[in-house]
């Protein structure tokens, strides 16, 4: 089927209005800024090593992590667009210390929606040409349209997400997310600037055979974790499962909801509350894998009634397969 005959983004969004019934233009203008952003950013990530965006920017993030040249670049194109267009009240980011309130030019903010991002994801990979991406969670503000955003607009739970989606930075740059109705993946074309439908109602597998885990932290992992990585390696009925683990959690994630698999960040002696940010890293992922038809908890619960109290809170993460991720669980409960 050639690209021309395939449903372009805003003709799916425009098809699908549905999705966006409540909003009244301004989430399909908020997909549509997203969009932009995305080009812009993998424009220059096809270019590394071409041009100075690789290494370290030279300054850390309020996470103690050493923020890399195009950790910088995309917080700010993705911050920059959302702002210019005057579409959200208010943004979350992995690089900013934070919540970022919009005021409209007169003061007053009339948008109704809020953005949560991990503008560059799989910061360790950039530099080695390996895949990157971008995660974005969005919600709609709790507090009274025009007043200034609390932290009450971001501190909300995972389950009242409007919409959610990644940008995967790889061979191809795609764009996957939902709006509640399924999730539907659209392939970049760089040459007209085009996003097409390339993956139509996506759906992860009950059961898969892919284990996804860093596991040089072993010997710092619960006994629970142990145990579920043991079973995945024993030779029995389907497994030893095959271990891949890119390093970059939306590179991660996207090849086990294409092929079945379970990816596990959990706790550790070094990381006791795990490593990746509930906000905007976890929520959005579980949105996408849940309505993949895949499981997303802690080990213990669902990662979408996690009930946030900080910005920039981890959480451990289990997700995949429904069947995988439950499997887990019971190692994890058998050991509490
Ligand atoms: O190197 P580790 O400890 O396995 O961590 C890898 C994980 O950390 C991350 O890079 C964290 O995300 P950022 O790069 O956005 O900080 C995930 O993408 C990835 O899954
Ligand atoms: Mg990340
Ligand atoms: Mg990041």
């Amino acid at each position: 089927m050639s690209a021309q005959s395939k449903q372009t983004l805003g003709e799916f969004i425009i098809d699908r209005q549905e999705d966006f019934k409540y909003s009244s233009g301004e989430l399909t203008r908020l997909f549509n800024s997203i969009r932009l952003a995305a080009k812009i950013v993998s424009h220059k990530v096809n270019q590394a090593g071409l041009v100075d965006i690789i290494g370290a920017f030279g300054q850390e993030n309020i996470q103690g992590e050493q923020q890399q040249k195009l950790d910088v670049y995309a917080n700010e194109v993705f911050i920059q667009t959302l702002i210019n267009r005057e579409i959200v009240c208010g943004i979350g980011s992995e690089e900013n210390d934070d919540f970022i309130s919009i005021e409209g030019k007169d003061g007053n903010n009339e948008n109704k929606y809020i953005v949560l991002m991990d503008p560059l994801d799989g910061s360790s990979n950039i530099d080695v040409n390996v895949s990157v991406g971008t995660i974005f969670s969005i919600y709609r503000r709790v507090t009274p349209i025009g007043t200034p955003v609390t932290k009450e607009d971001f501190l909300q739970k995972g389950e009242n997400q409007v919409a959610a989606g990644y940008v995967i930075y790889g061979s191809s740059t795609m764009l996957v997310y939902t709006t509640g109705n399924g999730v539907n993946g659209f392939t970049l074309n760089p040459a007209i600037g085009t996003f097409y439908l390339s993956h139509p109602e996506m759906s992860i597998s009950e059961d898969g055979g892919i284990y996804s885990v860093n596991e040089g932290n072993y010997v710092h992992f619960p006994q629970g974790v142990k145990d579920y990585i043991k079973y995945c390696q024993a030779e029995e009925g389907n497994r030893p499962y095959t271990s891949r683990y890119i390093g970059s959690l939306v590179s991660d994630i996207h090849r086990n909801i294409l092929k079945g698999g379970i990816y596990l960040y959990p706790t550790s002696a070094k990381a006791p509350n795990g490593k990746l940010r509930l906000l905007y890293e976890c929520n959005p992922i579980a949105f996408i894998i849940e309505q993949a038809g895949g499981k997303a908890s802690d080990g213990f619960n669902r990662i979408m009634e996690i009930e946030p109290t900080e910005l920039h809170q981890r959480v451990p993460f289990f997700c995949g397969s429904k069947n995988m991720v439950e499997k887990a669980e019971e190692f994890m409960s058998l050991n509490k």
